[in-house]
């Protein structure tokens, strides 16, 4: 892994309608992130946060089902060349969320750099919606299937190019709650899906074990890390949360082995709400798995 590392802040709360998710950024800041990575050894940079607009500014014209749809597009260009120039300076971009709609400009700052990027989705969703399938509107429900080149074309087409990523450079890891729109779209892509029944099943060290050998043939892994991807009582800092999901353990075994077997090149972590959190425990959660990611280990 690269050993400078720049953390960048997206208080993005337009893609779905709790807010707060807009202070996640901050919340992980006090959880500690940089003295955590600078601990071990990286050189960090806090580039800062990037300009959101608020909603009471920017016209909130929905367009069909896709609410805020012009402060998403706005935010994710930004994002996507502050990504890009980040990755041209070689350093290792580390994205604090906001809501999840951010991976669509992450992906497309990131993708560029990479003749096949894969990505680990590590969620209870899918977010493989689109106008036609979401039951809320809501973007962030969608960035994985824009990237895919699938959703409204200002969105698909961020960064002028499309689309960010193949279908089968994808694992998605503790799926328990698709919409039906997002089932069909599985199948017929032949997405890979670790819903918590093949978590439960197989364990979560067999998990990441067939999501490293699905990837190898990639040349650069983007982790996509949503917190509700953890287990509500883990991880109670979320707008959308499931019960029964991954727990803090499995997590922390699951960033050891992508530490270990040294394949990710970028990564976020989004949906940490601070004004539905415990004491910043979700935050706290996210620096601890961070710690992980980057090569922390107890012996
Ligand atoms: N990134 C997230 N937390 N996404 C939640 C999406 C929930 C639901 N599937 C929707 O489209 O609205
Ligand atoms: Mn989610
Ligand atoms: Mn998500």
């Amino acid at each position: 892994m690269l050993k400078d590392i720049t953390v960048i802040g997206v208080p993005m709360d337009l893609g779905q309608m709790r807010r707060g998710v807009d202070m996640g950024p901050s919340a992980i800041r006090y959880a500690g992130v940089v003295e955590r990575l600078e601990n071990l050894d990286y050189r960090v940079e806090d580039f800062g946060d990037i300009d959101i607009a608020r909603p009471e500014k920017q016209s909130i014209e929905n367009e069909g089902n896709l609410k805020n749809l012009k402060g998403v597009i706005e935010a994710s260009e930004k994002l996507s060349q502050t990504v890009s120039t980040v990755i041209s300076n070689k350093k290792f971009p580390l994205v604090l969320g906001g809501d999840h709609s951010i991976a669509i400009g992450t992906l497309a700052g990131v993708s560029k750099h990479y003749e096949n990027l894969g990505v680990i989705w590590y969620d209870a969703h899918g977010d493989l919606n689109t106008a036609d399938t979401s039951p809320s509107g809501n973007i962030h429900g969608m960035p994985l299937a824009v990237s895919i080149g699938i959703g409204h074309e200002r969105l698909t087409n961020i960064s002028d190019y499309t689309p960010k990523i193949k279908p089968e450079n994808i694992v998605i890891i503790g799926a328990r709650s698709l919409d039906e729109g997002e089932r069909e779209l599985i199948k017929e892509k032949g997405i890979k899906v670790y819903t918590m029944h093949e978590v439960d099943r197989l364990g979560m060290a067999k998990v990441m074990e067939e999501t490293i050998e699905y990837l190898a043939h990639t040349d650069g892994v983007h982790l996509s890390l949503d917190l509700d991807g953890l287990d509500p009582h883990d991880a109670p800092g979320v707008g959308t949360p499931v019960l029964g999901g991954i727990s803090y353990r499995e997590s922390h075994l699951a960033m050891e082995m992508l530490a270990e077997a040294e394949i990710i090149t970028s990564a976020e972590f989004v949906e940490v709400n601070p004004i539905l959190d415990e004491k910043n425990k979700t935050a706290t959660v996210a620096v601890a798995l961070m710690g992980s990611l980057f090569g922390e280990k107890l012996l």
